[in-house]
């Protein structure tokens, strides 16, 4: 039985849980919520069966065999950094995280000193196979364009350039550089950071993001070109309902994964 250990619990982590809810390989022992946010949590569990124990930090003496994020970008330093120092294996969301200077060549440092290792989860996007594998004979371009309804944008800076309750046609918001994309929307910034790692980097990876009133997904779409030939995927993402900014796929992706440390085959 694989051991896990759960940062977060909101729209993402209250998902995977019911999907892990039965399965007999996999468990989530336990939850680390933000301090002051236990009661609430607790709450959220509140119909699960045999739900996890909430914590607010992991245990000195805890080793579980994963430790997956579901929370957010601070939750890297606060609790990813030292447990892959203390040696145990970490999977993350919120890649857009690792956008900041030095950050990661710090998780290298510190998964190289535990002797364990970071995965990084395609969460809400597909593709990133091909595009790490073109990667190795050379690539030329990433464009990459996310679309969402105007209500994921709300609290971005989106609502400095128009008026996301009344826009009645799609509105591009933001064009630029993956790293500057970061910066702006960080919370909407996942996939862009994503594909920069996984291809061109921060700089060279081109963003288009747009506020669509007339969407009801969340809308993926690059293009990439290389020595391997090129490629395009697009990706239609339904919103979460507790958390229009996130797509359901990433909680896929996360039971995924964990379900390829779990099983005999992996894919
Ligand atoms: N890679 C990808 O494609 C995607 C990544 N994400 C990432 O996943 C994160 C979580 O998404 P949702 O569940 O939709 O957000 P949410 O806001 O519904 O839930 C996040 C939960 O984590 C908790 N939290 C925040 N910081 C924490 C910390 N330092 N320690 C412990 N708990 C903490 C919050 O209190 C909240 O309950 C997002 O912030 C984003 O960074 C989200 C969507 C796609
Ligand atoms: O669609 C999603 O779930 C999240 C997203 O765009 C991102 O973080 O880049």
């Amino acid at each position: 039985m694989l051991n896990i250990t759960m940062i977060g619990c909101g729209a993402i982590g209250v998902a995977v849980l019911e999907l892990l809810e039965n399965d007999t390989q996999m468990r989530v022992e336990h939850v680390i919520a933000s301090a002051g946010s236990e009661a609430l949590v607790q709450q959220r569990l509140a119909a699960f069966k045999n739900p996890p124990l909430v914590l607010t930090a992991l245990p000195a003496d805890a080793h579980p065999d994963l430790l997956v994020e579901c929370a957010g970008h601070m939750a890297i330093e606060e609790h990813v950094l030292p447990a892959l120092e203390r040696g145990v294996a970490c999977l993350i969301v919120s890649v857009g995280a690792l956008s900041q200077v030095g950050l990661v060549e710090r998780l290298e440092a510190a998964a190289a000193r535990g002797n364990t290792r970071i995965e990084l989860l395609p969460g809400a996007i597909g593709g990133i196979d091909a595009l790490s594998a073109a990667k190795v004979g050379g690539l030329d371009s990433v464009d990459y364009t996310g679309r969402k309804p105007a209500k994921a944008w709300k609290n971005t800076p989106a609502e400095q350039i128009c008026d996301l309750e009344t826009i009645d046609q799609a509105t591009v918001i933001f064009q630029g550089s993956a790293r500057e994309a970061a910066r702006l929307y960080p919370k909407n910034a996942n996939v862009a950071a994503t594909l920069s790692l996984a291809g061109l980097g921060l700089d060279r990876t081109h963003v288009t993001l747009i506020a669509d009133p007339l969407s009801e997904e969340n809308v993926h779409h690059f293009e990439a070109r290389g020595a391997f030939g090129g490629f395009e995927m697009s990706l239609r993402g339904k919103p979460l309902q507790a958390n229009p900014k996130t797509s359901a796929l990433t909680v896929y992706s996360v039971v995924r994964a964990l379900g390829n440390h779990a099983h005999a085959i992996s894919i």
